[in-house]
């Protein structure tokens, strides 16, 4: 069984301006040790996916489909349940810990608060486990006694780290845990995670911009546009080689896997991602596609199969008899007529 299991998401927010469908159909699944990783740029749905899956969303978003966590869906549990499946069944490792981090309180108080609040031990038991977890995260036990204005950024991030271990969850959802890091930072935390997972076998859910990152620390990797997956496989293939124009979009802005120098200077996909409650009609992708055709305008691609163990949601990866099937005009020889150019 997969430990989560994600069918058919779809967030929508009330905003002033009416209904923001932030993630739209989303489909993905996440076994017991394996990392996944969620790329795409801001505002395509990647937070809102990790709010979701332990159902953290402000008050007015509406959730429909399933987010089944080792078989039971979050959606639907109670409250009682879902206190009790937050930090012990799944935990979030946000970005900026400074913002997550109570300044008043010290850090190992801080990390003893869930194990105390889920019964998994007395005060005294959990004060000495949180100073365990601070040696497991790379810091000196001492450093339980410090406030959070008295360490460093990444010093922040990894007591981040060892909260979200605290209750010993299956499940660690990490929301771009080193943006607000230098690139030397960045790598020992990144290294840190890869370990602690491999070490306590659990999943990790990796959400970031930066696909060179993900690629390096996960097994497999999701790409999100516009509140959808449109690109799912393997993680190092999904990075030397997407299938979907985004992706190889996105894999040109971060081209190279440990060399944080060569992220700097990003070579830009020009313009944004579409306002959510204004989409283009067919692909979402299209106005910005260096390679769409007529017929991107007609047809919203669903995930379809793009080799071995690897979906994209892009018409080029269909053959011409499949696209003549979907276009609406579906007579024999529509995809020419659209202008389908030739399979890579
Ligand atoms: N509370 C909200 N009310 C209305 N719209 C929202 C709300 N939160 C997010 N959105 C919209 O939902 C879309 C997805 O936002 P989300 O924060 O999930 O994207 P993201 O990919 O995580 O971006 P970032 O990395 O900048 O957080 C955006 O268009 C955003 O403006």
């Amino acid at each position: 069984m997969s430990l989560l299991e994600v069918r058919g998401l779809t967030v929508t927010y009330q905003a002033a301006h009416g209904a923001v469908p932030a993630v739209r159909g989303v489909d993905l699944r996440l076994g017991p040790g394996q990392t996944l990783g969620l790329a795409g740029e801001s505002g395509c749905g990647k937070s809102t996916m990790a709010l979701a899956l332990l159902r953290l969303l402000p008050r007015g978003a509406s959730l429909s489909g399933e987010i089944l966590l080792d078989g039971e869906d979050v959606l639907t549990m109670r409250w009682g349940r879902l206190r009790a499946v937050r930090w012990a069944g799944a935990s979030i490792v946000f970005q900026g810990a400074m913002h997550s981090l109570n300044a008043l309180h010290r850090i190992g108080a801080q990390i003893a608060e869930p194990i105390v609040l889920h019964g998994l031990g007395s005060p005294r038991e959990a004060a000495l486990r949180a100073r365990t977890l601070l040696e497991q995260v790379g810091l000196p036990a001492a450093r339980a006694d410090a406030f959070p204005h008295e360490l460093s950024g990444g010093q922040r991030q990894r007591v981040m780290i060892a909260m979200a271990l605290a209750c010993e969850p299956q499940l660690i959802v990490a929301d771009e845990p080193t943006t607000a890091l230098d690139v030397m930072i960045q790598a020992q935390i990144l290294r840190l995670l890869k370990q602690l997972v491999a070490e306590h076998g659990i999943g990790m859910m990796m959400i970031s911009h930066d696909l060179a990152v993900l690629a390096d620390t996960c097994d497999r990797l999701a790409v999100m546009y516009a509140g959808r997956i449109v690109e799912d496989g393997p993680a190092e293939e999904v990075f030397r080689s997407a299938r979907h124009p985004y992706g190889r979009a996105l894999a040109a802005a971060f081209p190279t896997i440990g060399d944080a120098s060569s992220r700097r200077n990003p070579r830009g996909l020009a313009g944004d991602p579409p306002d959510p409650a204004d989409l283009p009609s067919g692909c979402s992708f299209r106005p910005r596609c260096p390679v769409s055709v007529d017929a991107c305008a007609r047809v919203d691609p669903a995930l379809w199969p793009a080799g071995p163990d690897r979906t994209a949601a892009c018409i080029k990866v269909l053959d011409p008899a499949e696209l003549d099937a979907l276009l609406p005009e579906s007579a024999p020889g529509a995809a020419a007529a659209a202008g389908r150019p030739a399979p890579e």
